[in-house]
């Protein structure tokens, strides 16, 4: 489970003595997600997520962050509020941490998503894509084209450890990938990992989207790739079309695609895979098999890497433009 930093009862009360939200109740550890340690924190002045930032998030990316929140939360994108302190800054130290209290969202992420739920998530994705326009601040992608070679060659001669063949496999990708990565592509504010575990449902409809911390700057139509990786294969490895005509036809909708979006959409879907392929097979090869954090599996996405090898156009993707193109 995800909770690195215990946290004493009366550490808490303190911390929580600067916000307007009454006395503490209870809280306890949440065991999802791995970058940082949650808290669900009751008081009795409602529900909030206390959330310890840990050594993998940078510290100077933190206004990043919690600024990203409060633009989207107050243009009114269901996202994590940050909750503001009766004097001083949003981000407080608690345990030796950077730490932060945000509203609590109500509702679950799906383990089976359908197609609706896809196009709801293009909808959410096209319309955080809109809002955050005219957010100020800026944050490279680490953790796109540039970053993924350093990343490979962290790995040594490890990825053969997991499948045979990986290493010239994934060399020849990145090597094509790296020559051919669109320059020319709309930019701005993208999630970068809104995966199903970041998207919550209430009632059957989208109710929020949390986990901003792979946030940053990209290459817009590169957040929807990486969602039609994340949410249009079924467990079987195959690619779901219906899903993914819902997904990009949810995004479309709100935030029309350009046909040079549309054409590229496959090459970065083949970026998008390489990264989540990638950061797995790091995390796989370097963190202990006694560690409490549940590793991925890279092979997942070598082989969705393998079908967006094989994609030719949208149409694959199951989306055909209806009427005049953007
Ligand atoms: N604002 C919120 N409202 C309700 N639940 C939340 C909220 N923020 C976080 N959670 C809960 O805490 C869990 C972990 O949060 P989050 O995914 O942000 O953590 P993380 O360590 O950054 O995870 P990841 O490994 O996915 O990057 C979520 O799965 C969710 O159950
Ligand atoms: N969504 C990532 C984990 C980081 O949040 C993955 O599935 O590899």
């Amino acid at each position: 489970m995800a909770v690195y930093t215990e946290v004493a009862e009366g550490d808490l009360a303190a911390f929580l003595s600067r916000y307007g939200v009454g006395r503490l109740l209870s809280y306890k550890g949440i065991a999802e997600g791995v970058e940082n340690s949650n808290f669900l924190v009751r008081t009795d002045g409602g529900t909030f997520i206390l959330t310890l930032y840990e050594k993998r998030v940078d510290r100077n990316d933190l206004p990043f962050f919690i600024g990203l929140l409060q633009h989207l939360a107050a243009r009114g994108l269901s996202c994590p509020l940050p909750v503001e302190p009766r004097e001083g800054s949003t981000l407080g130290e608690l345990a030796g941490r950077p730490a932060a209290l945000f509203t609590f969202l109500e509702g679950m992420w799906t383990r089976r998503p359908s197609a609706e739920h896809c196009r709801d998530v293009g909808r959410a994705l096209a319309d955080l894509h809109a809002k955050s326009a005219d957010f100020e601040l800026v944050r490279p992608n680490a953790l796109s084209v540039d970053g993924w070679r350093p990343l490979f060659e962290g790995c040594g001669d490890d990825a053969d450890k997991v499948s045979d063949g990986l290493s010239l496999e994934i060399a020849t990708e990145l090597a094509e990938l790296e020559s051919r990565w669109p320059t020319d592509l709309p930019g701005g504010v993208i999630h970068a990992d809104l995966f199903p575990d970041n998207v919550f449902f209430l009632s059957g409809e989208l109710s929020g989207l949390i986990d901003f911390y792979f946030a940053c700057n990209d290459i817009l139509a590169y957040d929807l790739a990486i969602c039609l990786c994340a949410w249009c294969f079924e467990v079987d490895g195959a690619f779901n079309v219906t899903k993914g005509r819902a997904m990009i036809e949810g995004y479309d909708a709100v935030r029309p695609l350009s046909d040079r979006e549309l054409e590229a959409l496959p090459l970065l879907a083949r970026g998008a895979s390489l990264r989540f392929l990638l950061t797995r097979l790091y995390d796989w090869i370097h963190i202990p098999d006694t560690s409490f954090v549940t590793k991925k599996d890279p092979r997942e996405y070598l082989r969705k890497n393998r079908f967006h090898r094989g994609v030719a156009s949208v149409a694959d993707y199951g989306f055909r433009r209806q009427g005049p193109s953007a």
